[in-house]
């Protein structure tokens, strides 16, 4: 049967406090939070309760159960855990107001044995993350085209789906989730449910029915040229020290990595000009978040602005400054003659990893990515990130834009690589920088750099394109008609 013990605040006690809330309408007391459940066989704790005559009976007949102290030091307030619990619920439409715990304010103020630290890791952001994931593996929209999670549920006796199984799916991978951090984060799923013991082996299922798994959607036609039939140049025919990304001759799609060819002195120079002279202007999310900072410059006698979403950026003209480094990395690294260089260079600057580009393709009208050949040179300095391409979806069940998420891969950017994206790339597959760290060791040595110095933190990425389809506005689009010279 069901045993009860005191142990400070942990994602247990809150879980629990959170079924007992919700049970009795906000007639448990605030001070309530210093219990742990556990039951084998896991049944619910609205069950026991319910045993127990409810929660009043309990609180008042287990009164030794509600302590409020610490086990060991550092032991976390378990009323800041509730408040992250409280949103949570908020948010899923539970009304706030009857959770009657202060909204989880620690009311005890310095008298609190507790602490009120949170690590990183332990971020509610990053349970949400997690959490967020696995409820996309399981939801419908994932389940109608995954043949490996549908066979795994129905395989199952009652759709149960061990816990461990996401470790092996490539976003959870480039969380690095522990299979403890994931079992914490689902406590809080409304849409699937978690079977918590044996301990080591929890599993989890989904609420709802497991929707039919649609028939694998025809191929599309690619109608692609190949190489033979209307040539291609790229940038490993200009220059050495190329290595294949992706080599998709079928879609006319190439990506190419060129691996640091410089110093860590030179470039550390360069992210600090970078920085200090570029024209950086703020994007932020609908939300307001600072997504990233960017710098757009063009040729003389370009104004072609350049658009993100909502935001629209003034072109300014390439500046005598940015030479040297377009000489270093067009000229030198790509092989490129002064006439060869893109008329554009779009800057990107993300101060720390929760920065980022979501999925996309650089299909603005201006390059004609997804009309025509179309080569993007792109640069980095600074913090290493993840870059990651995939194959477009563009039937995609939800109806958006979608990537088929078994075509994804990643390489990490480091400081000094290179990177190209060529041919009908823009048309067929998608890119993003991943929020989170790159996720092998940096081959730059920012460990040794002064901490306050941004170049261990933050990137710096140039992009050059060439513009071909200048705006009307523009006095190049009565001037400059010309193709962009990877078009042989
Ligand atoms: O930061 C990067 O490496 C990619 C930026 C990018 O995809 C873009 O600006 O379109
Ligand atoms: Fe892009």
């Amino acid at each position: 049967m069901a045993y009860w013990s005191d142990a400070g605040g942990d994602h247990a006690t809150v879980w629990a406090l959170i079924q007992l809330l919700q049970w009795s309408g906000g007639s448990c007391p605030a001070s309530a939070v210093g219990y742990i459940y556990q039951q084998e066989g896991g049944s619910t704790h609205r069950w026991v309760l319910q045993q127990h005559g409810g929660v009043q009976h309990f609180v008042s007949a287990h009164s030794e159960v509600f302590v409020l102290e610490p086990k060991k030091p550092g032991d976390k307030c378990p009323t800041i855990w509730l408040r992250y619990a409280w949103e949570q619920l908020a948010g899923d439409g539970v009304n706030a107001a009857t959770c009657n715990f202060q909204g989880g304010i620690c009311a005890q103020g310095a008298a609190c044995k507790f602490s009120h630290q949170l690590s990183q890791d332990e971020s509610p952001l990053r349970m949400e993350k997690l959490r967020l994931q696995v409820e996309y593996y399981l939801s419908d929209e994932n389940l109608a085209t995954d043949s490996f999670f549908q066979a795994l549920i129905r395989g199952s006796s009652g759709g149960w789906v061990p816990v461990s199984t996401f470790q092996g799916c490539p976003r959870i991978q480039q969380l690095k989730a522990t299979s403890e951090e994931l079992v914490a984060s689902l406590r809080w799923s409304t849409q699937l449910q978690l079977r918590e013991w044996p301990v080591g082996a929890e599993e989890v299922r989904r609420k709802n029915p497991l929707p039919e798994l649609l028939a694998p959607k025809p191929p599309e036609p690619l109608n692609e040229d190949t190489l033979e039939e209307r040539p291609l140049v790229l940038l490993r025919d200009c220059c050495d020290g190329w290595q294949a990304v992706v080599e998709d001759l079928e879609r006319r799609s190439f990506c190419f990595l060129k691996r640091r060819p410089i110093s860590e002195a030179l470039l550390r120079e360069e992210f600090q000009e970078l920085l200090a002279f570029a024209d950086w202007q703020t994007l932020r999310s609908k939300a307001g978040a600072v997504t990233r900072s960017t710098a757009w410059y063009v040729s003389p006698g370009c104004c072609c602005r350049y658009t993100y979403g909502e935001a629209s950026v003034q072109a300014r003209e390439k500046p005598e400054w940015l030479h040297h480094v377009e000489a270093r990395i067009l000229g030198d690294l790509c092989g490129l003659s002064r006439d060869q260089w893109p008329n554009s260079v779009n800057m990107n600057l993300y101060e720390d990893e929760s920065q980022n580009v979501g999925w996309h393709s650089d299909d603005e009208g201006l390059f004609r990515g997804c009309q025509t050949d179309c080569r993007i040179i792109s640069a980095s300095w600074g913090a290493s990130r993840r870059f990651e391409i995939a194959l477009k979806d563009r039937s995609h069940i939800s109806g958006k834009p979608s990537i088929f998420h078994d075509t994804l891969q990643g390489i990490d950017l480091h400081s000094g690589d290179l990177c190209s994206m060529e041919g009908a790339f823009q048309r067929h597959y998608s890119h993003q920088i991943a929020k989170g760290a790159a996720s092998g060791p940096a081959s730059s040595p920012a460990a040794s750099l002064e901490k306050s110095c941004p170049y261990s933190t933050a990137r710096i990425n140039l992009t050059w394109r060439y513009i071909v389809s200048h705006k009307p506005y523009c006095p190049q689009s009565r001037v400059d008609q010309r193709q962009a010279p990877c078009t042989a």
